[in-house]
């Protein structure tokens, strides 16, 4: 059983070796739309809800939404490889928390924004990725049309394929607008879900432990 954590406020300053390894060049990659069509149904979507699209404060919308759009859902052609591919070899396969990750992402139901905190713990198979990748990861999936549990899976695959580790646990909280703006309007509910793979699957001792540090 495990008894040690490395959080990131934790790490000893000798826990990653020296050696580097850079698999894939990291870039900034601007993700295009086709502002053309965005523009025509921002104008077809005010005109819709009997808005005057020629009005001053109106004219510069459909142009600025369309803009938008590439960043918040630039992650929809990124694949996490690019970050997590930047792995480090460890001395120890101790497990590793990243916690409090924050993050916005679009509800595919009305595009309406859901946000909150991911939670990421896995045990290294002798690599381990840089800090700021998780973190990478979380929002290559976040900035795309989602729902809360696809994106819970799909960083949990994403760090299985790429880091093989023994095991992944990955918990998501958020607050959905689509809920607590409109339709049953309560605010201040939270989903939660979370997904585990490998070791932390169905050993409900080492899952206790990932809640326990995630709540301190
Ligand atoms: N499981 C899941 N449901 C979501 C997520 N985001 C939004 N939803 C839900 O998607 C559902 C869509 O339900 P519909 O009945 O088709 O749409 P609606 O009439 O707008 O539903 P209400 O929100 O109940 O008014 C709603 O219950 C939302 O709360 C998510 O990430 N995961
Ligand atoms: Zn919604």
């Amino acid at each position: 059983m495990l008894t040690d954590f490395i959080t990131i406020e934790q790490s000893p300053k000798n826990y990653l070796s020296s050696e580097f390894q850079e698999t894939k060049e990291e870039k900034e990659v601007v993700f295009l739309v086709d502002k053309q069509k965005v523009e025509q149904a921002v104008r077809l979507y005010l005109e819709g809800i009997g808005e005057d699209v020629n009005r001053e404060g109106l004219l510069d919308t459909p142009s600025r939404i369309a803009r938008m759009c590439e960043e918040i859902y630039g992650g929809l052609d990124q694949d996490p490889g690019v970050y997590l591919e930047k792995q480090f070899t460890v001395d120890s396969n101790e497990m590793v928390i990243e916690k409090d990750i924050t993050f916005y992402s679009t509800c595919e139901h009305h595009l309406l924004p859901f946000f909150g905190k991911a939670h990421i713990a896995y045990i290294p198979n002798e690599k381990v990725t840089g800090l700021s990748k998780l973190a990478r990861a979380v929002e290559v999936y976040a900035r795309r049309p989602q729902i809360q549990e696809k994106m819970t899976v799909q960083i949990a695959d994403a760090l299985e394929k790429y880091l093989n580790p023994k095991g992944v646990m990955v918990m998501l909280e958020a607050e959905h607008t689509c809920m607590t703006m409109r339709g049953i309007k309560k605010p201040g509910t939270k989903t939660v879900t979370s997904v585990t793979r490998g070791e932390f699957k169905g050993n409900y001792e080492l899952q206790k432990m990932f809640l326990q540090m995630v709540k301190d």
